[in-house]
Order: structure tokens, then sequence, then C-alpha cells
């Protein structure tokens, strides 16, 4: 799991205050750290809105947390609020991304800079997530020095080069089908070992690499599945993987 990946593919974040152990150093429960993503998730949500401090049974109500077992969780991490005031959002965040080892920066690389490729290149939300796209690379020459996301498009044969200068931990393959094990074995002769694929295909990697594997078109099989469930009368969806917050 590439949490556990060396120092040198991280780009440490500047730390509010220094670097305190993480979970199982101090030996919070499993249950709790289970729960902190969730936790995160709804202080990100507040963040975004703007607002400044919640109050425990505001985020347990969000999170769907019983308020006291929601203020023992965040005990764990030294964290009790204050009084009448409640938690400061921002170093709530903090303190759980902290835990989590979510305070390092992990730079991507997205090989296929089309649709795809572009759309996720311009999705904000990465940069805020701890991940920094950092190339962009591509084999089609019209497509070349383009500027997408304020990157100028790559060609994929720099690809190690760019792993090496930009300190690439992750690959996105956004690539059509056919092309997708080339660029995922350049990827690994590079040194990545975490790949991320779009593309419609079963990647092989050696033992020791990473794949994930995003297909929207299973997601929405399995949303059809259920919809004609329904118009045949039977209960509604319980859908595994559904969103527990
Ligand atoms: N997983 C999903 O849910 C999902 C959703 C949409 C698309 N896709 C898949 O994502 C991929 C991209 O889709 P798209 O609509 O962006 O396609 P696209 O044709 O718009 O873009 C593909 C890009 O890959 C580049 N490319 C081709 N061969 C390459 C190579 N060897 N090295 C580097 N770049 C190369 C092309 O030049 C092009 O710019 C496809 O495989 C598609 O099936 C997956």
């Amino acid at each position: 799991m590439w949490l556990s990946r060396p120092l040198d593919r991280r780009q440490e974040r500047t730390p509010v205050t220094p670097p305190s152990p993480r979970p199982r150093d101090r030996g919070i429960p499993e249950a709790t750290v289970a729960r902190l993503p969730v936790y995160l998730r709804a202080l990100q949500a507040l963040d975004e809105r703007g607002i400044p401090t919640v109050s425990s049974e505001h985020l347990a109500e969000t999170t769907g947390v019983n308020s006291a077992k929601l203020r023992k969780d965040l005990s764990h991490l030294g964290s009790y609020g204050t009084r009448g005031v409640g938690y400061d959002v921002e170093y709530l965040i903090y303190q759980i991304s902290r835990e989590l080892g979510l305070t390092q920066d992990w730079s991507v690389a997205i090989v296929g800079v089309g649709n795809l490729g572009r759309a996720l290149a311009n999705y904000g939300g990465f940069g805020t997530r701890g991940f920094r796209i950092a190339a962009l690379l591509d084999a089609d020459e019209s497509v070349l020095g383009d500027r997408v996301a304020g990157l100028a498009v790559g060609h994929i044969d720099t690809l190690a080069d760019v792993v090496r200068e930009e300190n690439v931990s992750i690959g996105v393959i956004a690539t059509p089908a056919a092309a997708a094990q080339d660029v995922c074995d350049r990827f690994v002769e590079a040194g990545v070992t975490s790949v991320l694929n779009f593309a419609p295909v079963v990647l092989n990697v050696p033992p020791g690499v990473d794949v994930r594997k995003v297909d929207l078109s299973i997601e929405l099989q399995i949303l059809a599945f259920h919809e004609q469930r329904k118009a045949d009368g039977h209960a509604g969806p319980d859908l595994v993987g559904g969103d527990p917050a």
C-alpha cells in the first residue's frame, strides 16, 4: 500500500506543529482509525463552506456516529475541543490528516491527455487532498505542448525522466486500452509502483506493484441492475460500498 512508501517519493508539507506518532504507535483503536476518514470528509465539507468551528453533536450527527464515541475517538488524537465553542475545523482536519499519513503530497503523472486525462487534470479536488498532478504525457504530436491545468503536455518517451525529476509516485493511465499495458510497463520500469488504470483492460504487473482499476460502466451496470429490480417490485437497493456518512 502506497501510504507506507519510502520518504524519497513524498514531499513533506510544512506541518503546523511538529509531527507526532501515527495511530498504531499511540495505540489508537482500529475502529477509531476506520472512522477518522469519515470525520475528515465531513470536516472538509464544513471547511469548504467556511465554517470555522463545529460542536461534537453536530459532527456526530453529520457522520452518523454517537457523539460520546466521537468525542472519545477525537480524544485519542489529543483533541478535546473547547467548551461552548466546539472543535476548530481547520486544526482538526490537520490532526486527522496527520494521523492518517495524509500530510505529505503525492506526485501524480497522467498518461493519455484526451477527454478523460484533461478532465482529471482540471479537477481541482486532488490538490486539496494531497495529490499533485506533476506531469501530463501523451503520444500524439498534435497535443504535445498543449497547456492543460497549467502544465504543458509532454511526450510519453520522457516518462522516465519526468518520474525521476518530479518524484512521481502514482501513475494514472487514461489511454485507449490498446496502449495501456505498454504505458504501465513504462511506469513500472521508471520505478512507479502504484498505478491507477482507467483503460478497460486488465494490466499485468510484477509483484510489488499496486494497480487500482476504475470502471464507471461497472458502477452504472450495478445501478441499472437495481433500477430493474425496483421496476420489478423488489425492495430498494442495499448497495455494498454505499456512502456510510
Ligand atoms: N474507467 C472509466 O470509468 C472510464 C471512463 C471514460 C473513459 N475511460 C477510458 O479512458 C481511456 C481514455 O478515454 P478518452 O475518452 O479520454 O480517450 P481519448 O481518445 O480522448 O484520449 C486518449 C489519449 O491517449 C493518448 N494515447 C494513445 N496512445 C498513447 C500512448 N501509447 N502513450 C501515451 N498516450 C497515448 C491519445 O493520444 C489521446 O490523447 C479509454 O481507455 C477509455 O475507455 C474509462
